[in-house]
């Protein structure tokens, strides 16, 4: 319930517009309310005979018939139109919770969980605004009037209704609550692993496939799929029972009502009133006995996302970050680094400069940290011992968007998002035109790559970029990185699988960058010998220490680090 309060409160600048919407479903069950009382008046009174009573009636059946469905449309403008604002307002809630959390921190989430909480966790809190807050005040409401009619006009059959309602009313969904808490935590959770798993299907499907493992994946669906199933099955049973006790009170609360009424000394009219009174009002017990069967499911999917806004970021943003220089030389001061959860450094004692205009290659065997220490620039991860300077400042000290904006990144996947040309250029500079787009195009080559799509800059790319090939991906994505007008690129392994030619026209495009201008430069992972020569210098990693350092042609030499890795490097020129 702490968890559903907590959303509740967040649900307070809409407010004035739930109260509308709770006082207008009020007056649309007090008119349905209203509406078969007055026709059963009506009923019993033209078999009377009585003319008057009966003209009387059907001005009220009149009144009462077009004030519902008035009320009734209004009340759901008014509710759908605030649930819908509060429902953005959480989505937006989510996303501020996630977007400080690094990258590092995300990754070791699942994204079709993340997908699940965004999505389905935040619609499932639209019947605790919807089906929760304003069915309270109208069964209030309806309750109200007609213990006010029955006090008036049958006093008798006043606290037997009034038990009956309350038993529905408050009774009934109490139980329920209980009674689906379990099945609705288990609906909840297996509807998040189905869209977990079923995410990691989508997204590994060529590999799964090539490796015969979709047929695992897909048993593993399949048992979240028969789960979810069985849950829902077990609260469908429960809105059967409930649907049944629910339609046995109301015609048990009319017999009682016309009964009590009538032994009361009321006219049949009157008595007729009374009972279909009681009736109609047990339609305002429905919806709190719905709002309990969702119960457990809410409350599972306001706990999810609480535990979004509880996660504390591993990159924190200092209270009062520290204004940048104009400056961006790199200097990393005795780092080391493990990853969260891992025993073993992936850094350990690292320094290295990187002043304005540099071209440094990062090389190294496989594990030895290169990745990693990218990652630290960034800021995906925080920097645990050591300290990293950008121009002149302690890193930790300035907020972390700023330092990834002095950066841009290319690696070797690429990753193009799913939209068109222009916004995968734009990503990191939102407002740039297209001669700027097309200006960093033709420096990264990629400008005829581009001029043969079907619809050029509006060309859409696809999942991933997959409307294009390995070598065209990567000339985009360095023209990205151009886009973006950051003076320092960070590259990781960005030529690998890319053939001679292929990766010669890269390493120019990025030469004839940082040429451009003598402040821009660059830190070049690579395994590769040919790439190597980009570089005015480069460091080799050894199981994340620094074996070597220097001018690349002062690493050769016999049984150095630089030489076993590269036995037949020979010097460019
Ligand atoms: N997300 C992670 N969680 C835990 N350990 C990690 C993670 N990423 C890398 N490591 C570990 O950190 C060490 C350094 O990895 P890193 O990716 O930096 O190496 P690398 O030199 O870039 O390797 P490669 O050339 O294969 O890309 C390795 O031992 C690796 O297993």
């Amino acid at each position: 319930m702490k968890d559903l309060g907590f959303f509740l409160a967040l649900a307070r600048p809409h407010a004035i517009w739930l109260r509308l919407g709770a006082a207008l479903a009020a007056v649309t069950l007090l008119a349905g309310i209203g509406l078969i009382a007055v026709s059963g008046w009506f009923i019993a009174a033209a078999a009377a005979g009585g003319l008057a009573s009966a003209l009387a009636a059907t001005r009220g059946v009149r009144a009462f018939a077009l004030l519902r469905p008035v009320s009734r449309y209004a009340e759901r403008l008014v509710t759908h139109d605030a649930t819908f604002r509060i429902l953005a307002r959480l989505r937006v809630w989510t996303f501020e919770r996630l977007i400080p959390l690094s990258p590092g921190g995300i990754a070791r989430m699942r994204s079709g969980d993340l997908v699940a909480r965004v999505t389905g966790d935040v619609d499932a809190l639209d019947g605790l605004y919807l089906r929760f807050l304003t069915p309270v005040a109208a069964a209030a409401a309806g309750a109200a009037g007609v213990a006010v009619l029955l006090a008036l006009a049958a006093p008798l059959a006043l606290p037997a209704i009034l038990f009956l309602f309350l038993a529905s009313a408050a009774g009934l969904p109490v139980l329920t609550a209980r009674a689906s808490r379990k099945a609705g935590e288990r609906a909840s959770d297996m509807a998040a692993l189905v869209r977990a798993e079923a995410g990691d299907l989508a997204a590994g499907l060529a590999e799964l496939k090539a490796y015969g493992a979709d047929t695992r994946v897909r048993h593993r669906l399949d048992e979240a799929s028969r789960a979810w199933t069985s849950a829902q099955r077990d609260l469908a049973r429960l809105t059967m029972i409930n649907s049944a006790v629910l339609a046995l009170g109301a015609p048990l609360a009319l017999v009682t009502a016309l009964g009590l009424a009538t032994a009361g000394g009321a006219g049949a009219g009157l008595a007729v009133l009374c009972g279909f009174a009681a009736f109609a009002l047990f339609e305002g017990a429905a919806p709190l006995v719905q709002a309990a069967e969702g119960y457990g499911r809410m409350q599972r999917s306001a706990a999810r996302l609480r535990a979004i806004a509880e996660q504390t970021g591993d990159v924190v943003t200092p209270a009062a970050p520290v204004a940048p220089s104009g400056r961006h030389d790199v200097r990393v001061e005795a780092l080391s680094f493990a990853y969260p959860g891992s025993e073993t450094p992936a850094l350990e004692h690292v320094s290295l400069g990187l002043p304005e205009g540099s071209r440094l290659a990062l090389t190294g065997a496989s594990g030895s940290g290169k990745s990693s220490l990218i990652k630290i620039l960034m800021r995906f991860y925080p920097v645990p011992a050591g300290t990293v300077w950008l121009g002149g400042q302690d890193v930790t000290t300035l907020d972390p968007r700023e330092v990834r904006r002095r950066f841009a990144l290319v690696d070797q996947r690429a990753e193009l998002i799913s939209a068109s040309v222009r916004e995968n250029l734009r990503l990191g500079a939102p407002g740039a035109e297209d001669g700027a787009l097309w200006k960093a195009l033709e420096l990264a080559r990629a400008d005829d790559v581009v001029r043969a799509l079907p619809d050029g800059l509006d060309t859409w790319l696809g999942e991933f970029g997959s409307a294009l090939s390995g070598g065209q991906a990567r000339r985009i994505a360095l023209a990205r990185a151009f886009v973006t007008g950051a003076p320092m690129l960070l590259l990781d392994e960005p030529t690998e699988g890319l053939d001679a030619p292929l990766e010669h026209d890269f390493l120019t495009s990025l030469g004839d960058w940082a040429d451009a201008d003598e402040r821009r430069s660059f830190l070049l992972v690579t395994h590769r010998a040919r790439v190597i020569d980009a570089a005015r210098e480069a460091i080799v990693l050894d199981n994340g220490h620094i074996a070597q350092k220097g001018p690349v042609a002062s690493l050769t030499g016999p049984s150095t680090a630089f030489s076993r890795l590269f036995p037949e490097y020979r010097p460019a020129g």
